[in-house]
């Protein structure tokens, strides 16, 4: 790996607090068997930041998400999400927890059986003691998000590919979660209805202020991220202009054979020397 300007993923030392992160890897492994999937991962991911987990499949990035969840533990390491240490923690106080963390999963894994607004409305029921007229009024802000107030009472069934996942998108933001881990949401999607949810996530980070991790296979989502903001007026994504000093705090993981092999901006990756990631960004 010569010449690569990849950051040392070593980077433990230097590394903030990680009570004072969103979620923390801190030299992460795991193997199934005779399989190591994960080996020494350190990374963190800061309030208001999207990071943006790139790999070739089974480079164990829906594994990083279940860890930070508490739904499997490591071999070794530690994984802080939300100021937990979720690898020490109980099952009972991880169901807490999760409650402030939404997921997008590849799946949208909507519920067939309810309408969209029974599944928009189901994180806030599992959390139970809210009024009815309040779940209402949260389920057709976020289905306002998505801009897809009027499906409320269509199945999915009913809805196509992209609605499906915007609503999958809508249920995963109706708690105002603190986090929000969307896993390959672009996923068997066209292009367009690609850019559609790409758009979305967007906006979560810059209306909403969301802090994320996006799993994606898709370089050309991640860039899209990384160069464009969310311009609340016009009620789109608009492209950051050369020279312009916003920060969308959107930055890259990349995973390979077991490591992260890159961190770092949309610019470090391009402009990056190390031959696989060339290879990968062509
Ligand atoms: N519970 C488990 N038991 C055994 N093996 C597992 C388990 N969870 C994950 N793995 C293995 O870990 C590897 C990484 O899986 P993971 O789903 O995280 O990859 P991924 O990078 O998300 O892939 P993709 O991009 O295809 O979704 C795979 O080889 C998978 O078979």
């Amino acid at each position: 790996m010569s010449n690569s300007i990849s950051i040392n993923p070593d980077v433990a030392a230097n590394s903030p607090d990680p009570k004072q992160v969103a979620i923390a890897f801190e030299h992460v492994s795991i193997a199934f068997e005779e399989n190591e999937v994960l080996n020494d991962i350190t990374f963190d991911v800061k309030n208001g930041e999207t990071k943006v987990l790139l790999g070739v499949a089974g480079t164990g990035k829906t594994l990083l998400l279940k860890l930070a969840l508490g739904l499997l533990r490591p071999d070794s390491g530690r994984i802080f999400t939300l100021g937990e240490e979720v690898t020490s923690m109980k099952e009972q106080d991880l169901f807490a927890l999760r409650r402030r963390v939404g997921m997008v999963f590849q799946e949208s894994a909507l519920f067939d059986s309810l309408t969209v607004r029974e599944n928009v409305a189901y994180p806030l029921r599992e959390q139970g003691g809210i009024p009815d007229d309040e779940i209402e009024k949260r389920v057709r802000e976020a289905l306002r998000f998505v801009e897809l107030e009027h499906t409320v009472d269509l199945f999915p069934s009913e809805l196509s590919g992209g609605m499906r996942r915007r609503v999958a998108i809508a249920r995963g933001m109706i708690t105002h979660p603190d986090v929000v881990l969307y896993d390959s949401p672009t996923g068997g999607l066209d292009p367009v209805t690609s850019t559609t949810i790409v758009e979305l996530i967007v906006k979560g980070r810059d209306v909403y202020k969301n802090t994320s991790i996006v799993v994606t296979h898709r370089l050309q989502d991640a860039f899209v991220m990384a160069t464009n903001y969310f311009d609340q007026e016009a009620n789109m994504m608009k492209p950051i202009k050369a020279g312009s000093n916003r920060n969308v705090h959107t930055n890259f993981v990349i995973l390979r054979d077991t490591h992260v092999i890159f961190q770092g901006t949309a610019s470090d990756l391009v402009a990056s020397k190390d031959d696989y990631i060339r290879e990968y960004l062509s």
